[in-house]
């Protein structure tokens, strides 16, 4: 694991998050945080509790008890516009683009800029040269590949599209941002550019918590790992101190967190 990026201070904590659908208690009592800029790897097995703790901390189920914590503030989270309100983006699996608009459209989706002419504002019509100016600056902001932001999304690789979805959430001021298995999809190459997106954006102070059942991915972006098992956290290490092989015995309960 590359060790230079700079990690001064806790973005998010989340402390003793219950949550239960039913009678299934899928989270029961989890607490961490990560630092700003930091690289969080959220592992567990199917049915650990991942899917789950990013949907409190996103908004789209709130927790039953528990608190989470913004720099410094606890905050109440209980819908997905007060987590985008708190500085939290979340790019989830899918992706949530539209594969007829293109790239500038999708940047601004449900936050289009109207026009600045008051009739035209009043049609609802879109101030396209506005949006692309700034569809260009963030999507050079993350040295995207992405060969135009008046492409289509349906000509886009799946790496792309990660990368269309990543700039949304950089682009609306997320400090940290909440990654589903981006690289599930993707081949190697492409993979390695969403890898190096996470190491670029957590190089500009942007924490990343990214849910991921590639080990190697892990080892290679992450600074630190939170497995859960059985909706607990199993272990909060960091990376350096891990080997690979031990994180998997983590995950799957044949070995205890030192
Ligand atoms: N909406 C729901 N209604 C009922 N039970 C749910 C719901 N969402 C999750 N669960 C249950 O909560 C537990 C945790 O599920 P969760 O999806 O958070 O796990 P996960 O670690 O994300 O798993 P996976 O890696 O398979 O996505 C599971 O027992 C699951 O069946």
């Amino acid at each position: 694991m590359t060790a230079e990026y700079h990690v001064p201070d806790t973005a998010l904590e989340v402390r003793e998050i219950h949550k239960s659908f039913g009678g299934v208690q899928a989270l029961k009592g989890v607490s961490f945080s990560i630092l700003k800029g930091e690289v969080v790897g959220l592992l567990g097995d199917n049915g650990a509790g991942k899917s789950t703790l990013v949907r409190c901390i996103s908004g789209v189920h709130p927790q039953d008890d528990g608190e989470i914590v913004i720099n410094g503030q606890v905050v109440d989270i209980k819908s997905p516009q007060d987590a985008r309100d708190q500085g939290i983006e979340t790019v989830f699996q899918d992706l949530a683009v539209i594969p007829n608009f293109d790239v500038s459209k999708n940047l601004f989706l449900n936050r289009e800029i109207l026009s600045s002419n008051p009739i035209l504002k009043f049609f609802g019509w879109l101030n396209h040269k506005e949006m692309n100016r700034q569809s260009e600056i963030a999507l050079k902001r993350l040295n995207s590949r992405i060969p135009s932001f008046s492409e289509e999304i349906k000509n886009l690789s799946g790496g792309q599209r990660q990368a269309v979805s990543i700039a949304r959430a950089v682009n609306w001021g997320a400090d940290i941002v909440i990654m589903d298995e981006p690289t599930a999809a993707l081949g190697v190459e492409q993979a390695a550019q969403v890898n190096n997106l996470i190491k670029l954006i957590s190089s500009q102070g942007i924490s990343v918590l990214l849910i991921s059942h590639n080990i190697q991915h892990v080892m290679e972006v992450c600074h630190r790992a939170v497995v859960l098992r059985h909706g607990r956290a199993a272990a909060n290490v960091l990376i350096e101190d891990i080997t690979p092989d031990d994180l998997v015995g983590i995950i799957t309960g044949a070995k205890r967190a030192a």
